[in-house]
This record gives structure tokens, C-alpha cells and sequence, in this order.
């Protein structure tokens, strides 16, 4: 799971922390039943050896915005938060991930950290679009309300969450982000829509494994809500088929003769 690099303390005297956010952890560790693990500090380079490691990603939600640069535009809002750290690991990590068939999860800014690094773009001010919702959240409201559903999304029949959601052709969700995808990334086929056309769920057409991305945040109180909860036991077993693959591959290559010199 990726770290945010965040300034935490009083102004004055604020420090650097990589942070990750509870929620994201515990849907993962209560819902997929798997371990999460964090590479603090981890860089672009490490990215093939590290997922060497693993059996599965959850690229997380965070109030920060992916760098406009890497859809060639410049910052719409200087006001908003980045996090070029980030950016620079997770858009290696979608990359090699996908290669390799490592069952992946994308959550808000995970989903267009993912839709990033397939080459596609996004809207900046989704708010500032005619005919668009306002996608953001009600920042002064209890948490409770945030987080609460706030629009529908229609579901594309035959795709892998529409399944998860047991067939439903629309279902309710959270709503907590500014930016969207505008130009869809490569081999990316978009799998849910919101009212006003934007799309919230994206899944990776040659993916053999596990790869749905969401815009919004099933990992929010995720035992409570049926769909939130299958995505999670949905990647969770994928991860375990992949440690499954991992530890026989490694039983067979240790049992292989040792080829003469
Ligand atoms: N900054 C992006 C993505 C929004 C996002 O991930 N929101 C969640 C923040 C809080 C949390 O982790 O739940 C955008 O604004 O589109």
C-alpha cells in the first residue's frame, strides 16, 4: 500500500511523515483478510523487486491530486495539495503490476493514478464542468456524512463489478474527489458511470488477475455495505491464488537438479 508523504504537526514546527490511512488498512486486513505492507522511502527503481514481494496492490485514496504533468498539463489550482513522491512510485507500481498480473486495487486517487499511468488524463475541476455534479465532499460535515452515499453509478453489465454487486444495474455510493478521468488510459475499459457521465470504475481489459479500480471509497466501513464487501473478499482471494502460484513456483524451482556446470 502506497505512503503519503504528509507535513503533520504545528506549523511552526510541522515534520515530514509517510501516512497511510487506517481505513485502507483495516478493509485489508478485515475484509481481504491479507497483511498490509508498507515500502517507506520506496523509489521508482525498486518497484519490480518489491512487488517481487507481494501478492497483491491497494493504491489508495488521498486528498492530494496526481501532478498534472503526467497528462501534460500544468496545475489548474495551485492551492491543492500534490504528492510528487507518491506520484513517482505509484504510476511505476500500475505499470509493473499490470505486467505482471499482481492483483490490483485502485481507490480514488489510486483509480486515476491508474488511469494516469495507462496514458489517460484528467478533468482537474470536475465541478467547474457544465453539466457535471459537484463530486466533492461536504469538507465541514461529520465524517458520517462524507462518506455517506451521494449519487448513483450505473453498472456495465458483464463487467467484474457488476457481477460483484450481484447483477444491480445502478447501486449508491460515497462521493470525496475534485478531479476525473477525462481521456480514458489505455486497455482500461470504463465498468461504472455516474449521472452526469463521468466515469467511477474502470477495470483492465487483459488483466488475468484481479484489476477494478473505483473513484469512490468502498473501504469505508466496507463490512457494512455488500458490494464494498465483495470487492475486498473479491481481491483478497486473488491475492491468495497469486501467494498460492508464488510458493509452488518456488517449490518447483528448488526442487529442479541443479543443471551441470
Ligand atoms: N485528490 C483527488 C483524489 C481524492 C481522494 O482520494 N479523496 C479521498 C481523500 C480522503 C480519504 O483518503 O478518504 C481528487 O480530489 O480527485
Amino acid at each position: 500500500m502506497p505512503a503519503d508523504h504528509r507535513l503533520l504537526g504545528e506549523t511552526a514546527h510541522a515534520q515530514p511523515y509517510l501516512v497511510l490511512g487506517d481505513k485502507y488498512a483495516r478493509a485489508v486486513k478485515i475484509s481481504a483478510q491479507a497483511q498490509p505492507v508498507m515500502f517507506p522511502l520506496a523509489d521508482a527503481a525498486q518497484v519490480p523487486q518489491l512487488l517481487a514481494q507481494v501478492d497483491g496492490v491497494v493504491l489508495t485514496g488521498s486528498p492530494s491530486n496526481v501532478h498534472p504533468r503526467h497528462f501534460g498539463e500544468a496545475v489548474a489550482d495551485p492551492r491543492l495539495p500534490l504528492d510528487e513522491q507518491r506520484d513517482e512510485v505509484t504510476l511505476a507500481v500500475v505499470r509493473e503490476a499490470l505486467a505482471r498480473d499482481v492483483p490490483l486495487l485502485g481507490i480514488c486517487r489510486g483509480f486515476q493514478e491508474i488511469n494516469v499511468a495507462l496514458g489517460g488524463s484528467l478533468h482537474q475541476a470536475v465541478h467547474a464542468l457544465p453539466g457535471h455534479l459537484d463530486h466533492r465532499e461536504p469538507k465541514e460535515a461529520p465524517l458520517e456524512q462524507q462518506y455517506a452515499p451521494r449519487h448513483e453509478v450505473t453498472l456495465q453489465p458483464g463487467s467484474l463489478l457488476h457481477r460483484l454487486a450481484g447483477g444491480a444495474p445502478v447501486v449508491r455510493v460515497n462521493s470525496l474527489h475534485g478531479q476525473g478521468i477525462k481521456r480514458l488510459g489505455r486497455g482500461l475499459r470504463a465498468v461504472a458511470h455516474a449521472p452526469d457521465g463521468l466515469i467511477e470504475a474502470v477495470e483492465f481489459e487483459a488483466a488475468h488477475a484481479f484489476a477494478l479500480a473505483v473513484q469512490w471509497h468502498p473501504e469505508w466501513r466496507c463490512w457494512e455495505d455488500a458490494l464494498s464487501s465483495a470487492i475486498f473478499r473479491a481481491f483478497g482471494e486473488a491475492v491468495r491464488q497469486r501467494r498460492a502460484r508464488r510458493l509452488r513456483e518456488a517449490r518447483t524451482f528448488a526442487a529442479a537438479p541443479e543443471t551441470p556446470a
